[in-house]
């Protein structure tokens, strides 16, 4: 197929690129580098340097369809400017939408998030859970999911949100280097490789085991698998017309110690830690549960925390 990836300079769309690079089809990466660098550009991929503002310049109908990973996606600072993210993740893709429906491109894999579902009161969370986002980047992304709907019922297309826990690990040459970063995985592995003397945690009066907040990891490769798997169902007889939204994670939560610890495991490296305040917006507890997305499309993941930290130090030491 010839797909539009949007966001694929970034840390997860460059991964998919490349494994929809590797699996045969003709990729078209649409990145402003925003948050990004040109050389994350998946090999064999054709880069166009654009915002999705402009999506209709690119987009004609020789696409069959189009995977949207372009995004702003730091919750603290959709709490502090958060029209940024209204500018950039809602009205940014009303237009991608809009160029998507003049050019007769009827297929879409989007990149959705578990900060839709807020402060939910149940864990696991499933996709029949509220969603009652606490910050304007859940609000953002959850605002879409509604678009998704709407637009599936009016004009016949075929999408799916998948709504990602936290993402970690790394692909080959393709991983997490955002700056500043924010992530907790590479904020802590920069302890082990000695561009910093300690780690940040954020909140240690959070009702969990061990007073930190508890997160859903999630290898990128296996997250890529889902996207392969999600892109075909849009292809499917029946997708025409509907909007899916599938959580994606592995079940099992980790606090901030637990993750610190993993890499302590894994470097052999010690990790001093300070405490902080809880940072604005973060919930105490998200892990997901990902029977949908199993029984409808037969994903599963196959890594886990472990091994996420073992490639994200590997990826930070190349
Ligand atoms: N990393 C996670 O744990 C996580 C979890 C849930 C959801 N997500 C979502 O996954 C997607 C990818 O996240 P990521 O971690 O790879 O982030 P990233 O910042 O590495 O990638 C986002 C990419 O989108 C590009 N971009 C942003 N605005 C754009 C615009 N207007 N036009 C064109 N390109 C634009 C950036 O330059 C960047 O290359 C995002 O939509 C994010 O909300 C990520
Ligand atoms: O240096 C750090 C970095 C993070 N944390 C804490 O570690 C946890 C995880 O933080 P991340 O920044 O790694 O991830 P988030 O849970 O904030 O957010 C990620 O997952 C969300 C969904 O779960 C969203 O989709 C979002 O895009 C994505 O960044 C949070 O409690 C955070 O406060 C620290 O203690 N120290």
């Amino acid at each position: 197929m010839k797909l539009l990836v949007t966001g694929g300079a970034g840390y997860i769309g460059s991964v998919v690129g490349a494994q929809l690079v590797a699996a045969g089809h003709e990729v078209v990466v649409l990145d402003n580098l925003l948050t990004s660098h040109e050389d994350g550009v998946p090999d064999g991929a054709r880069f166009v340097r654009a915002s999705i503002d402009d999506a209709a310049d690119v987009l004609d109908g020789s696409f069959d369809a189009v995977l949207h990973f372009a995004a702003r996606s730091l919750v603290g600072q959709s709490v502090a400017e958060p029209e940024l993210y209204w500018w950039n993740n809602v009205v940014g893709t009303l237009r991608l939408l809009d160029a998507m429906r003049a050019a007769g491109v009827r297929r879409l894999v989007f990149s959705s998030t578990a900060a839709t579902y807020g402060q939910p009161a149940v864990s696991p969370i499933t996709e029949d859970t509220p969603a009652m986002p606490i910050n304007p980047y859940g609000q953002s992304k959850l605002a879409v999911d509604h678009a998704l709907a709407g637009a599936a019922g009016a004009y016949g297309l075929a999408a799916v949100s998948l709504r990602y826990f936290n993402v970690g690990g790394a692909l080959g040459r393709h991983g997490e280097r955002h700056d500043p970063e924010t992530h907790l995985i590479p904020n802590v592995l920069m302890v082990p490789a000695g561009r910093r003397a300690a780690v940040d945690v954020f909140g240690t009066d959070y009702p969990t085991p061990d007073g930190t907040a508890v997160r859903d990891y999630l290898h990128v490769e296996d997250l890529g698998r889902a996207h392969l798997l999600a892109l075909d169902w849009t292809g499917a007889d029946d997708a025409a017309g509907q909007h899916r939204i599938y959580n994606l994670g592995s079940g099992t939560g980790y606090s901030v110690r637990e993750v610190v610890e993993a890499v302590r495991r894994v470097t052999g490296h010690p990790v001093p830690t300070t405490d902080r305040q809880r940072r604005a917006g973060d919930p105490p507890v998200l892990v997901a549960s990902a029977e949908r997305i199993a029984a409808d499309l037969g994903w599963r993941p196959r890594h886990g925390l472990e091994q996420i930290v073992e490639d994200a130090w590997t990826f930070l030491q190349r």
